[in-house]
């Protein structure tokens, strides 16, 4: 019998979408106002799912403050506040996109886990736009 746990985060980030090697004309049509050279602004809302058995004598899945500890060393303390493009290394190559940002929250966090415990990341980039990405 699995079971999921869930805990929501949040962080603010500032980021631009753009590829070094086009043109400002192509990056302008694919990436529009997200491509603006001064950056842009977004409160990120993150919820991690972690799926699993109940363990029978604790009757957790996970201790929801060890995952809340988690996500602050490796989501919180490493993106809140942070210009994605200029200030985190994983984004210095790679668009600091929504399912890019996924990405990345997932391979940060996988392994702290337990390898019997499935991981789901869902990330809001705006109320309204959100992805998710489960590892494969
Ligand atoms: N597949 C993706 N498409 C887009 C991404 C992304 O990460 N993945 N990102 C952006 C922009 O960064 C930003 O998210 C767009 O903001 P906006 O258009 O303002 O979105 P809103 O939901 O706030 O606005 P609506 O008015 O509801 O459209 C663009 N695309
Ligand atoms: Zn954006």
């Amino acid at each position: 019998m699995n079971v999921t746990v869930n805990r929501k985060a949040h962080f603010n980030a500032a980021h631009r979408l753009y590829r070094k090697d086009w043109s400002d004309d192509k990056n302008n049509a694919v990436f529009g106002k997200c491509n603006n050279p001064n950056f842009h602004g977004h409160n990120y809302e993150l919820i991690v799912s972690v799926t699993g058995p109940i363990d029978q004598e604790t009757g957790y899945v996970i201790d929801m403050k060890v995952l809340r500890d988690i996500i602050k060393t490796e989501v919180e303390d490493v993106l809140d506040h942070k210009n994605l493009n200029i200030e985190v290394p994983e984004f210095k190559e790679l668009n600091p996109t929504a399912e890019n940002i996924a990405v990345v929250i997932y391979n940060k966090m996988r392994p702290n886990l337990a390898a019997h415990l499935d991981l789901k990341i869902t990330l809001f980039e705006t109320p309204r736009n959100f992805v998710v990405y489960s590892g494969n």
